[in-house]
């Protein structure tokens, strides 16, 4: 049986941009209705273009930023109304990883007493702080002698196991991958793809895996949600995203992978050009806020925007003609 370990509701997360040279002052509607489920142990990862507002969804759900609305449950609680040392307690059940392990730890402290202070948080304090961290590089496959290196001796792939290793200190049921391993060389990044799923398997860990690499996505996520300008217009598994995508953002993305193994074959799904850049935040286009890039574009496209439904093959999709017999020939 299914438990659900997070549950995001019509998320939205508005910043304010000051004034600067040349510009005016703004909101910038980051996250406009997000909702999803994220289940024990599982998967989801969130995949689209620069500026969708992937970041934002992580960055909220660690209280780095502050929601403008809907609410984030974790384990049934609502995040919004935790204090005190329940606050403290949801902040050590998630964990985030960040893309660029330099910048997250501190080069001054030794991997050791990076991790002896993370271990300090923890609830039930182990009898040797110690063997902890020397169980836990075990566990992020690196040697005893890591302990003693600095950051600038690890090779960055080294470091996103360090970043691993702290994130896991605290016994996490869930970890924010925010494109934790697009720095990575490819062979060292499917070794830390690896890792993390053998982590997972092992503790029940579950990962919210923000990605720009659709491969990356595939191989790592068991539902993935596709973000447009701060919504998730296709939320489904990854086969109905992958072997049939309904949204047409969502084929033009899989479109633009150069080895087009994404797309199953027998649906014969026509490509989509993605064409143009995405429009600005601050200013969505009215209706579907993609409609202006839509090669299936109509006149409703431009007035209303479409609700999130259940398509024929079965993921969730925003868009009024999200069907593939419905598809316009190739772009
Ligand atoms: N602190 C902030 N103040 C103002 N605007 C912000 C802030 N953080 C993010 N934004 C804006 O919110 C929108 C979503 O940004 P976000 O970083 O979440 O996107 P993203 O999909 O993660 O992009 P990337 O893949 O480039 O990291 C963008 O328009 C961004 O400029």
């Amino acid at each position: 049986m299914s438990t659900v370990l997070l549950e995001v509701d019509d998320l939205e997360v508005t910043f304010r941009r000051s004034a600067g040279p040349g510009r005016r002052a703004a909101s910038v509607p980051a996250v406009r209705g997000v909702s999803f489920q994220l289940e024990a142990g599982t998967t989801l990862g969130i995949a689209g273009e620069s500026g969708s507002g992937k970041s934002t969804i992580a960055r909220t759900l660690m209280g780095i930023n502050k929601p403008s609305g809907g609410s984030m449950r974790l384990n049934g609680a609502d995040v919004g109304a935790l204090r005190g040392r329940e606050l403290a307690q949801y902040r050590q059940t998630m964990q985030m990883i960040f893309q660029d392990p330099y910048d997250s730890l501190d080069p001054r402290m030794k991997v050791s007493e990076t991790l002896l202070e993370a271990i300090k948080l923890r609830k039930n304090k182990p009898a040797s702080p110690l063997n902890e961290v020397y169980q836990l590089l075990e566990k992020v496959g690196l040697s005893k002698s890591f302990a003693s290196r600095r950051p600038r001796e690890l090779s960055g792939g080294q470091r996103q196991r360090v970043s691993i290793a702290r994130a896991l200190c605290v016994d996490p049921r869930l970890i924010l991958c925010d494109e934790a391993v697009s720095a990575l060389d490819v062979s060292v990044r499917a070794q830390v793809l690896n890792l993390l799923k053998d982590l997972q398997e092992d503790l029940g860990l579950a990962y919210l895996f923000i990605s720009h690499d659709l491969s990356t996505l595939r191989f790592m996520a068991d539902y993935v949600g596709i973000m447009y300008l701060g919504k998730i217009v296709e939320l489904g598994t990854r086969d109905e995203i992958f072997e049939r995508p309904q949204h047409p953002y969502t084929r033009a993305l899989l479109s633009a992978v150069p080895e087009p193994v994404v797309i199953d074959r027998t649906v014969r799904l026509p490509r989509v050009r993605l064409t143009g850049e995405p429009p600005s935040s601050t200013n969505p286009p009215t209706g579907c806020s993609f409609h202006p890039r839509c090669p299936l574009a109509q006149e409703i496209c431009r007035t209303t925007a479409p609700a999130r439904r259940v398509t024929s093959s079965g993921q969730l999709a925003a868009c009024h003609f999200a069907e593939p017999e419905l598809v316009v020939a190739e772009a």
